[in-house]
């Protein structure tokens, strides 16, 4: 209580510590019993008032005013007892007494005199005597009683000093008790004070100096006055307690509210999770009680189990010992029947030396023989190695010269394109069996086994599922570029919906690896023309049209849906059959790709249970090329005729109906009209029936005319679609029959004479490799040869020979292991390589195993005539596929 110490002090607290000090000093100089500063500032006051009244009693005796004899001070007390205790001089040498002592001894003599003397401040003595015990316990009013005025005798004390000294010390005793007995009446405490001091200046009256009186008059005011501000600030800080103490009660209920809320809970909770845990331990035992039954069944079960196996394997055990015991008896009597045998074996391997060391005698002498034959052997198949070297490069000549005359002929080319698997369809079958490097493909029928299973066509060129865009048109670009020579040309996509003809004509995309035969048609349109800028000028003019339900719309006008268009039956001067759709003219590839553009979208497609956007129409893309030459002066006219023809599948495979049916059937009818036409060209009737639908309509001057025509047959590999393969293939089939007559150059100024004396000469080239071929021939069989590899070569050669002369092979009904057969097929084999054939004779393909017997023999070993090529170019009857074999000059002729 740092304040409170502060206030009971006062003013300049130190100085009145010193003077407290220096007043203890005093008090245990005169030998009293003093106090601690410590007891003042805690209140403490009994050792207080003991040390004033001992001094009191000690100043009134020493004065020796009034001082009854009888009254005894606590000082004379305590000597008495000392006294009576035994003589002081038994404990001090009186030549040694100290000053104090001295004095004290003076004080007890004087006051012994006294002692029977008694005074009317006894009472007030005897009071404070009473009660010099427990001051602490008093209840103040009783102090204020005790020290009331009236009955003090203030004429006991001896001198002002003192007096004054007394008050103060009354005074701050006064302070002390206010302080520690908080609601003592301080203004009676006060009036003790005032009391005391006023009568000590009535009766000191002159003799207590007037500044002393004002001096003492001021500190008990300021006493008063501090004890007031004292009180005060006690009473708040004790109010702001209480009213703390109150807050924090209330806080510590609520807090202890919710706690016991939250206990609660948390005990109800408990509550639960032990009901909970103790259902699942009940739940839990009863599971483990019933699996502990169960488990215990089960042991006694498999220990029963245990036990009768054990038995049946200790009787097991027996018997197979005496078994053993049999069979040892047994070896034992085999193995003295083998020692026996092998005394035997001993002698006849003897004899069996003897004899290989005579054969091997005999071998030496064969081994040198069979030397001097593989030697001989080796110079005749170098000879033929030769031979077939020769032989192949004529027939690649052949093959050309071939072409060249098919070319002069007007065949329609047919190129067959395979498609692969979609992704998502790894796990299908094919019905492509086998694909030549010739224009060779066998088709296998999934519904039937053995020979009539299989079936072969030969078109001028098959490619893999796996060709690419590029591939593909490197085949017919020659083709492309005799457009700008002034020839038309015909493309055409046939196949069954899905089958890939959008994606052979367009493409896929619009990358440059994606174009189809469109584009890359007419980028090569615009190089060329580039490359002979110098010596021709060019100009390059698109017609896109479709028909739909046998209607012709152009694809590359504003409005295609109002316009129907006409076609002209004869071609125009200018070369346009439908001279009212749009024609635009393009000097670059990017003209090109985007009318295209406008085109495909223009296009009517559809979704069928085939394919997913479906070509509904067929899409004929016209490019018109007018040359001027430069020099000359001459004109020549192109048209490249590139068409994208609607699927020709079957309409309840692709499940049409309402306006898709409607399509399909009119799609069926202009296909099936494009047949009949093709059939009577092959018939070569008089009558063509181009006017039965718009589709041959269109193509009329290509198809009859002297234009160069070129299928794709696109086909799906699918077992599904196998039935529109075949049709396909046998449509394809029909049309690599027709000849359109030789193509003409619509230049002016040029003679057809001149084309049919390159085909004379041709003829004649021709003649004259057959004959070339047929002497290499007898001169291989006239070489020796004994071996049977030999054989075979030699009638590999005379067969492929035979193949490739006649034109035609023909496969004997019974003579494939699997019973494949093309029976009533034609088919040629002309051109194969050597490869091909070296690979026929290691692993016999399907196709290989068609020229074998059933001995492993070729089945056409024997050299046919060569009439049929030596033949003049004539048609070929469509009673089988066309043969593109032939022969050539080495030196193939200029066609102009
Ligand atoms: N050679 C190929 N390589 C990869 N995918 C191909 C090939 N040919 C066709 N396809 C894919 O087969 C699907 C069908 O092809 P496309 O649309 O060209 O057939 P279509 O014969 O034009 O059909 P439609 O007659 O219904 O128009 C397409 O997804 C196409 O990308």
């Amino acid at each position: 209580m740092p304040d409170v110490q502060e206030g009971m002090w006062g003013g300049n607290a130190s100085d009145q510590r010193s003077n407290v000090k220096k007043f203890l000093s005093v008090v245990a100089e005169m030998g009293l019993p003093g106090f601690s500063i410590k007891d003042l500032e805690e209140g403490s006051v009994s050792s207080v008032v003991e040390c004033l009244l001992t001094l009191k009693d000690d100043v009134t005796t020493g004065s020796g005013q009034n001082i009854s004899n009888n009254v005894k001070t606590p000082l004379r007390r305590r000597l008495e007892l000392r006294e009576s205790d035994g003589p002081i001089i038994s404990v001090v040498t009186p030549g040694k007494r100290s000053p104090m002592e001295e004095r004290q001894k003076g004080h007890w003599d004087l006051k012994s005199q006294q002692r029977n003397n008694l005074h009317s401040g006894q009472k007030v003595h005897d009071a404070f005597q009473l009660k010099r015990g427990p001051y602490t316990d008093l209840p103040a009013a009783k102090i204020s009683e005790m020290m009331h005025p009236s009955s003090l005798d203030v004429n006991s004390l001896a001198s002002d000093h003192v007096i004054t000294f007394f008050i103060l010390i009354s005074a701050i005793l006064l302070i002390n008790i206010t302080i520690l007995y908080q609601n003592a009446p301080t203004q009676s405490l006060l009036r003790i004070v005032n009391g005391i001091l006023d009568e000590s200046i009535e009766r000191k009256r002159g003799e207590i100096p007037h500044r002393v009186v004002y001096l003492l008059r001021n500190v008990v005011q300021e006493i008063e006055h501090r004890i007031a501000i004292q009180a005060d600030h006690i009473r708040n800080v004790e109010k702001s307690k209480i009213d703390e103490k109150r807050k924090l009660d209330e806080q510590d209920m609520v807090r202890l509210i919710r706690e016991k809320e939250s206990a609660e809970n948390t005990i109800a909770s408990l509550q639960k999770e032990i009901q909970i845990l103790s259902r699942m331990h009940e739940h839990y035992r009863e599971r483990t009680e019933t699996e502990a039954r169960q488990m215990e069944e089960h042991l006694t079960s498999r220990i029963k189990e245990a036990e009768f196996l054990l038995m049946q394997s200790k009787k097991k055990a027996e018997e197979i010992e005496s078994a053993s015991q049999l069979k040892s008896q047994l070896w034992s009597r085999k193995a003295n029947i083998f020692q026996s045998f092998m005394d035997n074996q001993k002698m006849s391997i003897k004899d069996i030396r003897l004899s290989s060391q005579s054969i091997k005698q005999e071998m030496f002498t064969l081994q040198m023989k069979w030397r001097d034959e593989i030697s001989n052997i080796g110079h005749d198949l170098k000879g033929l190695v030769d031979a077939a070297n020769n032989y192949h490069k004529v027939l690649a000549e052949n093959q050309k010269l071939f072409n060249e005359v098919q070319e002069l002929k007007g065949n329609i080319r047919v190129y067959c394109r395979v498609r692969p698997f979609l992704p998502g369809q790894d796990g299908k079958t094919t019905t492509v069996d086998y694909i030549g490097e010739n224009g060779e493909i066998i088709i296998t029928n999934p519904f039937k086994q053995g020979k009539d299973g299989c079936r072969m066509f030969k078109f001028n060129k098959v490619f893999k599922t796996h060709a690419s865009q590029a591939e593909v048109f490197s085949d017919i670009q020659p083709l492309i570029r005799s457009v700008l020579d002034g020839f038309n040309v015909c493309i055409f996509a046939y196949g069954q919906t899905g089958s890939g003809k959008t994606y052979t004509m367009s493409g896929p995309g619009t990358s440059k690896e994606d174009w189809g035969v469109n584009y890359r048609a007419l980028n090569d349109l615009f190089d060329i023309s580039l490359s002979r800028r110098n010596a021709f000028s060019y100009e390059v003019e698109v017609q896109m049209v479709e028909i739909y339900n046998e209607q012709v719309r152009d694809l590359l006008s504003n409005n295609i849906a109002q316009k129907r268009l006409g076609i002209w039956s004869t071609s125009q001067p200018n070369g346009l059959v439908v001279p009212d759709a749009s024609l635009h003219p393009v000097k670059s590839t990017s003209d090109v790709l985007d009318l295209m553009e406008i085109g495909q979208s223009n296009r009517a497609v559809g979704s069928t249970a085939l394919n997913e956007r479906s070509s509904r129409s067929h899409s004929i893309l016209t490019v018109h090329v007018r040359g001027l030459d430069l020099k000359n002066g001459s004109t020549s006219r192109g048209c490249l005729h590139l068409i994208d023809l609607a699927g020709s599948e079957r309409v309840e495979r692709s499940e049409a109906i309402g306006e898709r049916l409607k399509e399909a059937q009119y799609i069926n009818k202009s296909l099936s009209a494009l047949g009949d036409v093709i059939f009577a060209l092959a018939q070569k009737n008089a009558h063509v029936p181009y006017r039965n639908s718009k589709l041959t309509q269109v193509l009329q001057s290509s198809l009859g005319g002297q234009a160069k025509t070129l299928m794709f047959v696109q086909i799906n590999p699918d077992t599904e679609s196998f039935s529109e393969t075949m049709s396909t293939l046998k449509f394809a089939e029909r049309v690599s029959g027709v000849e359109l007559g030789a193509a003409r150059s619509n230049k002016e100024g040029k003679d057809i004479k001149e084309l049919l004396e390159q085909v004379s000469y041709l003829k004649d080239t021709i003649s004259r490799k057959d004959m070339e071929i047929e002497q290499l021939l007898k001169e291989e069989s006239k070489s020796p040869s004994s071996s049977t590899d030999r054989n075979d070569s030699r009638q590999q050669i005379r067969r492929l020979s035979g193949a490739a002369g006649s034109g035609e092979a023909e496969c004997e009904d019974n003579v494939s292991d699997d019973g494949c057969s093309v029976a009533g097929t034609e088919y040629s084999i002309g051109g194969a390589s050597e490869a091909a054939a070296d690979q026929m004779q290691k692993t016999p393909s399907r196709i290989a195993r068609l020229f074998l017997t059933k001995n492993g023999q070729p089945a056409n070993s024997k050299p046919k005539p060569r009439e049929s090529a030596l033949k003049p170019p004539g048609r070929t009857k469509s009673t089988g596929s066309q043969v593109t074999g032939g022969v050539s000059s080495l030196k193939p002729p200029k066609r102009r």
